[in-house]
């Protein structure tokens, strides 16, 4: 039990550290209209059996029997109306939690070290934040309901020890049976909900996966195949399910017969009070209704129910609120710096493997630097800590003389812009996903960005121009692609990383955006992470990665001498032909070569 008590206080500090919970306003509004109605639930049959006494006494006749039947009438009113109110305060109450955990969990989501994140897939992030949220938000209400719901039993049973202690001490003797048959319900739920919501999480998961992937899937002829795979988790659903409403049924079919066996004794102990006067007929009444509602304490089962779901499902869904932040600190960037870019004993592992290690690597302000390898080799590891999407395991990024983790967020998002391979998809229209960012960016400069990423020409060519929604826009890959250099462009601070976001440009296009680049966006360091020789080879260095290492750090055409840095690209391997020789000319046009 304190094990229990201080494991809750601590998810409660650990959850409070998650962000701000909504005020326990709604859930004591529950909590309070639930108990009124239990109340006036346990009063009434007090008031109807002196209404029946006094009635079988008088005749009908005395005042005080209409007050005690004005009072049960009173009683049953209010009864309903704070059912009412508990359901619409329970509503209230469902939407505000449940709001408030999305919130924190997709807030903690978006602070989160990105690599961090990356196994929460996107199916399995959409349950948590969907129908787990849900169930969670559901909880308080469903605890504060729980609470009130003893009351009446609890009431119930003093009401009928005062009544008659005869027939409250044979109820009494049946309750131990009844609370077993919950407290087994509770802990065998607890384990099949957990399993429950993680294969509903595993179905949307793979259902997205094959989303994203439906043209191959078509293409290969898998669809079948793909069906299967997507709704193999399935069957452990539907076993769990099963085992679920088993377990529902077995304690509705428990406490089934317990109630009314608990009821019978209690009418029969009852009737043998009555016939040896130390009852009346309305006390009798009382007693069975007291009986009753006593047994009643078995209808907790769903509220139980609904209490351990929403347990299960808070964590799922907090848990996305706990990946680790991306902590930033309170340091500038020295004014109008070139933008200068420092790697120092630089150690990245990844499930205990090391991926990138890069020591003493220097990109001098305003310089562009190409970052090669072969597939694997750590390219977008170098890029993702370069502009601290992610922090390395050991030493240190430093943009003009300042490690990047003692910079303010807003320094370090407003002068390191990326552009991506595939952009995220964003709402609103071209002009203003363009525009989006932490620079305040003009109409006219988006356009410009626009023109230098070579996507003027067709977002001009849509029904509504830069007016047209981005969703509503039939773009290409490559097209998209160059709304996400626009966008880069537009917001290009001291530092621009770009990671393959020209791998869908047809090489004129690439060249004309190299050649924008240098000229229509704001100067500063690039680090381009290239696969293509013709890239390299307009970098003022190359840094050539090897198996998360760093092979050498050196000019295009330096490194070009190397076959090995040549069958990077795919132009012969090792023993190949020396620079400018038929093998590189016919892997690469006349760019490629230095
Ligand atoms: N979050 C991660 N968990 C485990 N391994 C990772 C993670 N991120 C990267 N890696 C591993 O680190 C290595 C380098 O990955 P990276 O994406 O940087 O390669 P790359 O050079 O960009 O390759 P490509 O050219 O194919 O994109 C790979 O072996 C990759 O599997």
């Amino acid at each position: 039990m304190t094990t229990g008590f201080r494991a809750r206080r601590a998810d409660r500090a650990r959850d409070g550290a998650d962000g701000a919970e909504p005020g326990r306003a709604p859930e004591v509004l529950v909590l309070l209209c639930s108990v009124g109605a239990a109340v006036a639930t346990v009063a009434q049959p007090f008031a109807l059996g002196r209404t029946l006494d006094l009635l079988l006494r008088d005749g009908g006749t005395g005042g005080a029997a209409g007050r005690w039947l004005a009072l049960s009438a009173a009683l049953l009113v209010g009864e309903l109306l704070l059912d009412s109110l508990t359901s619409l305060f329970t509503g209230r109450c469902n939407a505000v939690w449940t709001a408030s955990l999305r919130s924190r969990a997709f807030d903690g989501l978006l602070r989160a070290v990105p690599d961090r994140a990356r196994p929460f897939t996107p199916g399995d992030v959409g349950t948590r934040l969907t129908l787990n949220a849900a169930d969670a938000g559901g909880a308080p209400a469903a605890r504060a309901a729980l609470a009130a719901s003893m009351v009446t039993p609890v009431g119930a049973l003093a009401a009928l020890a005062v009544v008659d202690v005869w027939v409250a001490a044979c109820v009494l003797a049946g309750l131990p049976a009844l609370a077993l048959v919950l407290r087994t319900f509770a802990r065998d739920t607890g384990a099949s909900v957990a399993a429950y919501q993680d294969a509903q999480s595993q179905i949307a998961s793979r259902l997205l996966e094959a989303l994203e992937g439906a043209a191959t899937i078509a293409a290969a002829g898998t669809g079948a195949r793909e069906r299967a795979r997507v709704l193999e988790p399935l069957t452990p659903l539907a076993a769990l399910g099963r085992h679920m409403w088993a377990l529902h049924g077995r304690a509705l079919g428990r406490s089934g017969v317990l109630v009314p066996l608990l009821i019978l004794v209690a009418t029969a102990v009852g009737g043998l009070r009555l016939a040896s006067g130390a009852l009346s007929v309305g006390e009798l009444l009382a007693v069975c209704r007291y009986a009753q509602l006593t047994a009643g304490v078995g209808g907790a089962a769903s509220l139980l129910g609904a209490v351990v779901r929403g347990r299960e499902a808070r964590n799922r869904t907090l848990a996305l609120a706990r990946v680790p932040a991306l902590v930033h600190g309170t340091r500038r960037l020295p004014p109008a710096g070139p933008g200068e870019l420092e790697l120092r004993g630089v150690r990245v592992v990844r499930d205990g493997r090391q991926v990138l290690r890069v020591d003493g690597v220097r990109v001098p302000g305003g310089a562009t630097a190409a970052v090669v390898g072969r597939s694997g080799a750590g390219k977008s590891v170098l890029a993702a800590v370069a502009g601290r999407l992610t922090d390395p395991d050991e030493g240190q990024v430093l943009l003009d003389g300042v490690p990047l983790d003692r910079l303010t967020r807003k320094a370090l998002r407003t002068e390191v812009a990326y552009a991506f391979e595939r952009p995220a998809p964003a709402e609103g229209t071209i002009a203003e996903v363009v525009a989006a960012g932490p620079r305040r960016v003009s109409p006219e400069q988006v356009g410009e960005a626009c023109r230098a990423a070579g996507a003027d020409g067709f977002v001009r060519r849509l029904p509504s121009g830069y007016d047209t929604p981005l969703s509503a826009a039939p773009l290409s890959g490559g097209e998209y692609q160059r709304l996400g250099l626009a966008r880069a462009f537009a917001h290009a601070g001291r530092l621009l990383i770009m990671d393959d976001a020209t791998s869908s440009l047809d090489t004129a296009t690439e060249h004309e955006v190299d050649r924008a680049l240098r000229h229509s966006v704001r100067p500063g360091t690039r680090l381009v992470v290239a696969h293509r020789p013709s890239v390299a080879a307009r970098a003022d260095l190359v840094i050539w990665l090897e198996d998360g290492g760093v092979r050498a750090v050196a000019p295009h055409r330096e490194l070009w001498e190397t076959a090995d840095y040549r069958a990077v690209f795919g132009a012969g391997g090792a023993g190949a032909a020396a620079p400018g020789a038929s093998t590189a000319r016919r892997a690469e046009p006349e760019e490629a070569r230095p």
